[in-house]
């Protein structure tokens, strides 16, 4: 089996409940999705980067673990695309005792429950309306999976955290709709964190906008919290 990898670099992570830890990323070329804001654009065509074996491809990893690593984030383009190859290079890594996380827009709920034995912190994204990841009508679709995702993460034990990105372009109702339907199917105790994530140099929320969607989750969530995306800051990747 081959695997496209678009980058590999040491970083601090710079997203979610984990913010500020050292980690390895991973990032799998690939992504035939459409958000507007999306920060990874070069890492979009299915052949961006460089084709590897397998077996190749642990051995990039391992050269790159020696710097003391800690964690290893699997990210894209969205690694679901190269799922059975991102399986196995995630059970490499387990197999050494170094805990993974999958950074991917659960899509597809197939494809994310043979990847996730081998993933020990999982990101569970929810695309708004408003993100243009897929024509809306395609939206409903689109977030039945992603609750697959979280329901099959739950089961599973998983270290969980859900991240919402929002814009200037977010609707309140639209946001409220979601959140709603998140907190029917899981209670607070089944997830790790709730981040909503400001997008960066484009369409960004108004902090007025970033306080109404805190309120929106807060009722269900109290350790909500409005994080952006640190490695921007430091001018790290
Ligand atoms: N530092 C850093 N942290 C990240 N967390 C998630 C990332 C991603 O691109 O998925 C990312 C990234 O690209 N860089
Ligand atoms: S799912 Fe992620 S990688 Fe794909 S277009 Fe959206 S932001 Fe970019
Ligand atoms: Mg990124």
């Amino acid at each position: 089996m081959k695997v496209r990898l678009f980058e590999i670099f040491t970083s601090v992570e710079g997203e979610g409940i984990l913010y500020g830890t050292k980690t390895l990323f991973v990032r799998l070329a690939g992504c035939p999705f459409t958000c507007f804001y999306c920060d990874t654009k070069e890492s979009l065509p299915l052949d961006s980067g460089t084709e590897y074996t397998i077996e190749e491809a642990n051995q990039l990893i391992d050269t790159n673990l020696k710097s003391q690593t800690y964690k290893v984030n699997f990210t894209g383009g969205d690694p679901l695309i190269q799922h059975q190859a991102v399986a196995l290079l995630a059970k490499h890594i387990q197999d050494k005792k170094i805990p993974t996380y999958l950074e991917s827009s659960c899509f597809d709920i197939d494809r994310f429950n043979h990847v996730l034995p081998f993933i020990d912190i999982v990101k569970i994204e929810f695309k708004t309306k408003d993100s243009d990841f897929v024509d809306s009508k395609h939206y409903k679709k689109l977030i039945a999976h992603t609750m697959k995702c979280l329901e099959s993460s739950i089961q599973a034990k998983k270290i969980i955290y859900i991240k919402i990105v929002v814009s200037s372009k977010t609707k309140l109702y639209e946001f409220k709709e979601l959140v709603n339907q998140i907190f029917e199917i899981i209670s607070k105790d089944d997830i790790d964190g709730f981040i909503i994530q400001p997008t960066y140099g484009v369409s960004e929320p108004s902090l007025e906008l970033l306080l109404n969607l805190y309120d929106i989750v807060y009722p269900h969530y109290i350790d909500v919290k409005v994080v952006p995306q640190l490695h921007k800051f430091i001018g790290a990747p």
